[in-house]
């Protein structure tokens, strides 16, 4: 089998790697349903392309380990679907069509949207499991894994994605190792193809040339597989701005904290960095509106990051980050702001350092980061930048002196960003009281009318102890005539200021 072959003479030992993986994916497919159960879902894109082969080579193994091989592969024996559309390249249509004839594959052509076509498909036919070319990067991977069942409100069947943990740079790698036919447009400058309408050449391929007509370098020369995806036309647009230019609208600059893990919803663990965080933003002039604890599960993360995202300045989330299953607080941060997880190389650069021979296989999955959002944030003190996605802080730390260190480096490294005014330090003072809260009360709401700018906070120890009274702001000032406000209104004596 030439792809096999292909693939075993050569001395990429990453590709290989990768093979073997998808390789597995398929045949423990092909073992799980029947061969009548199963589709591949087939659109001529470089994605698709390498999955046809794979699926070539993956029933062929199949076959032989069941012992009835005779090294041919006449025809392609897996129903094969594809969702044709008026918007589709005319080149991809030429090269899907020349690919069926080419591998002898009988193509189902759907002329529905891919619900509609699915469901009809399902019920036409016992499909219990469909083999697609989606890879990690992508949009709509976030939050699948090799085999995934379809969403809810989708006809039911199994998703299976043996490229999964493929990057572009693997995509390539098989493509140009298997001297295989591709989509011509990958030839001109296009990296990743959707419809007419929202696809152009990737920029990052432009050659200058002095002739009127703009020339691109082939789709296998991009050096960064993060930019895959820059000929593509953006569909999301409102995203709030970064802190320091939305912020000033506020007096007060907002933050909300996010915990994420099971082990704190079921009390195995304390959160001790919530308690933390929120003392630490509060020292230095932000007020914490929320705080929350979610479980590892990418759609908890994602809609309440979205949420917190677009009423507050800055939002800090920590847990759930690293290479296990559980961590998927990136891919959360990802798809709230809509954007894919893709391989950081720069990241990733860092993680080597980190834990170099203790790693095995592909370091990617570890360095995973909400494209196009992310920035890194270096300082010397730290091993692993902190991860900045607009105005989410996501903070590694898993403990507090692990948190002191991340702080005391964002604080600093902010500042150094010129946003000295948006760590701004609150003043406070409280003042201690045995008057009952009847007593209180009224006059307290009158303050707080009288002084608009100055917070008022009340807590008390114990149900019978004294009433504790903070006011807070950024002008001393001004909390000083509100405390000398708020002993006019008593007897003298009765409030004693505690340090
Ligand atoms: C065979 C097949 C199965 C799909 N199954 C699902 C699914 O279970 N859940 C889902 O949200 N989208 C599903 N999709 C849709 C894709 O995730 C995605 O929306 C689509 O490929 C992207 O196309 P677009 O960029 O034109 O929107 C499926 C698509 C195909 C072709
Ligand atoms: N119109 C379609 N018909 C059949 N399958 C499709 C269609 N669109 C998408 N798919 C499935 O979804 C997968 C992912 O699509 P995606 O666009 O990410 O990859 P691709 O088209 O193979 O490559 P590229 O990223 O270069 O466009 C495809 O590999 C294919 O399995
Ligand atoms: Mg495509």
């Amino acid at each position: 089998m030439e792809i096999d072959k292909a693939i075993r003479e050569s001395d990429d030992k990453r590709l290989k790697t990768k093979y073997n993986n998808a390789i597995f994916v398929i045949t423990r497919a092909l073992s799980l349903y029947s061969i009548e159960e199963v589709a591949f879902s087939f659109n001529g894109g470089k994605d698709s392309t390498v999955l046809l082969h794979l699926l070539r080579a993956g029933y062929f193994l199949h076959k032989k380990e069941m012992g009835c091989s005779n090294g041919g592969l006449p025809n392609f024996p897996v129903r094969t679907i594809y969702f044709e559309s008026p918007s589709a390249f005319t080149e991809i249509n030429a090269f899907t069509y020349d690919a069926a004839q080419t591998y002898g594959i009988q193509l189902d052509i759907i002329r529905q949207d891919f619900k509609s076509g699915l469901e009809a498909l399902l019920t036409a036919n016992p499909i219990r499991a469909i083999f697609l070319g989606v890879r990690i990067g992508d949009p709509t991977a976030v939050g699948q894994e090799q085999f995934s069942p379809s969403s809810p409100g989708w006809p039911p069947f199994m998703r299976v994605n043996p490229i999964l943990d493929w990057s572009y740079r693997d995509v390539w790698a098989f493509l140009l190792t298997c001297k295989v036919k591709y989509c011509s447009l990958y030839d001109q400058g296009y990296t990743s193809i959707g419809s007419i309408h929202d696809t152009v050449p990737n920029a990052l391929l432009s050659v200058n040339d002095t002739s009127s007509k703009e020339k691109f370098k082939p789709a296998y020369m991009l050096s960064d597989g993060r930019s895959e995806r820059a000929g593509r036309v953006k569909k999301n647009a409102s995203i709030k701005n970064d802190v320091g230019s939305d912020s000033q609208k506020h007096e007060v600059l907002l933050a909300s904290v996010i915990a994420v893990g099971d082990e704190i919803l079921s009390g195995t663990v304390d959160d001790q960095l919530g308690l933390s965080l929120c003392k630490k933003l509060t020292s230095v002039g932000w007020s914490v509106q929320q705080t929350s604890v979610l479980r590892n599960d990418i759609d908890s993360v994602s809609e309440e990051v979205d949420r917190q995202r677009s009423i507050c300045d800055m939002v800090f989330i920590y847990g759930g980050v690293g290479p296990l299953h559980s961590d998927v607080t990136l891919a959360g941060v990802a798809k709230a702001f809509g954007v894919r997880l893709a391989p950081d190389e720069e990241f990733e650069e860092y993680l080597r350092h980190l834990i170099s021979e203790h790693c095995t296989g592909d370091r990617n999955e570890m360095a995973q980061l909400p494209e196009g959002i992310t920035e890194l944030l270096h300082h010397e003190k730290l091993s692993v930048p902190l991860i900045k996605c607009r105005n989410v802080i996501v903070l590694a730390a898993t403990n507090t002196e692990e948190l002191e260190k991340e702080w005391e480096c964002l604080t600093e490294l902010t500042k150094l960003g010129g946003s000295t005014s948006l760590m701004e330090l609150y003043a406070s003072r409280r003042l201690m009281t045995s008057l009952t809260d009847v007593e209180v009360a009224e006059p307290l709401s009158k303050l707080g009318l009288e002084f608009p700018d100055i917070y008022l906070g009340c807590y008390r120890k114990s149900r019978q102890g004294p009433i504790i009274i903070c006011l807070k702001g950024k002008d001393n000032a001004r909390i000083d005539s509100a405390v000398h406000a708020l002993r006019k209104k008593f007897k003298e004596g009765v409030f004693v200021d505690m340090k």
